[in-house]
């Protein structure tokens, strides 16, 4: 889209308690959208980088310090009044206890029961974005065996796991079926999301989550599949781009190490990795080689979370 004003670079603070409330502001009398909810934040000075904005901001409208932000999507969206570039951070502690020093409300919230309203309009997909966990396990039922990958998921799920993705290449027809339906059920009597790789028509048979579509079925595509949770396998920009465009939910970018499933492809690294997805609209996972300790790590490059093939599924 052409931008007939120059863009406004701005930050935005999602800040979240370890009870995963976050939380949301009431925008002052005065300014465009006054009363709209929003994330505490604002415009970037000249000289600032993004982290500084967001610490004299945080400090000026709520009177805390940041202790720990993770950089994570960016926006870029057009009001009547100025079209803006959002810079969300999630920050995930601090110091003091916010308080509205503008006079604004302020209010924590939580994803699946959101009370306060109206939201500023370019909120929506952030908000879309809190409800992905920051794990995604895939399953590996080829390696470990139906019975032990079952086992393993139970144990899995009751230890918190909240989102997953079935991905069995060597199973086709009714034993995919049957698979498919076991842990299905499994994981939604822990609340947990399900997405099928690939194939739409058996998540819809079978009442999953929605599905996680290959690089290649991104790339042949031309809509958003009509499900309700859609991801895709990228590795590159231009399968990033795409995806962006088609509006998924979700993305995996990798392989970011070596990885035993994937031996023919050049592992991206993590430079690699935070340079692509540093404006991207989507929350992105990264894969390839990675272990549960990798997450912290994941997030400072920007990254949403981590999925996991091997490691989610080892005692620990
Ligand atoms: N702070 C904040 N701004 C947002 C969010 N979402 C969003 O679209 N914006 C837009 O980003 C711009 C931020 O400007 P602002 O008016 O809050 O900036 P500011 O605090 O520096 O105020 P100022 O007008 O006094 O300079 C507005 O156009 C606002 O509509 C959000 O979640 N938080």
């Amino acid at each position: 889209m052409a931008h007939s004003s120059p863009l406004v670079e701005v930050v935005a603070a999602v800040i979240i308690r370890s009870d995963d409330h976050f939380l949301l502001t009431s925008r002052p009398e005065g300014k465009p959208y006054a009363g709209y909810w929003e994330f505490p934040g604002g415009k970037m000075e000249a000289g600032e980088s993004a982290l500084q904005a967001l610490d004299r901001e945080l400090q000026e409208e709520l009177g805390i310090q940041i202790k720990q932000a993770y950089p994570w999507m960016k926006r870029i969206f057009t009001y009547a009044h100025a079209t803006v570039r959002l810079h969300f951070y999630r920050v995930v502690d601090w110091s003091g206890e916010p308080f509205g020093r503008e006079n604004q409300l302020l209010s924590w919230q939580t994803v699946d029961n959101l009370s306060v309203t109206p939201l500023l309009p370019a909120n929506f997909p952030v908000l879309h974005a809190l409800a992905l966990p920051s794990i995604y396990a895939i399953t590996n039922a080829s390696e470990l065996g139906e019975e032990a990958m079952l086992h393993k998921l139970e144990q899995a799920l009751q230890q918190g796991l909240k989102f997953l993705q079935i991905r069995e290449k060597t199973l086709a027809g009714d034993r995919l079926r049957w698979l498919a339906d076991e842990i299905i059920q499994r994981a939604h009597a822990f609340e947990a999301k399900v997405v099928i790789n690939s194939d739409i028509l058996l998540s819809r048979e079978l009442g999953a989550d929605g599905v996680h579509l290959t690089s290649a079925q991104l790339m042949s595509l031309t809509s958003r599949p009509d499900v309700n949770w859609c991801g895709a396998s990228c590795h590159n920009a231009e399968e990033l781009y795409q995806a962006e465009r088609l509006g998924m939910d979700f993305v995996v970018l990798g392989p970011v190490l070596p990885t035993v499933s994937h031996p023919g492809l050049t592992a991206l690294g993590w430079q690699k990795f935070s340079a692509l997805i540093r404006d991207c609209s989507l929350p992105v996972y990264a894969l390839g080689g990675l272990v549960q300790t990798d997450l912290a790590f994941a997030l400072q490059q920007g990254g949403h979370g981590i999925a996991m093939l091997r490691d989610v599924w080892t005692d620990k």
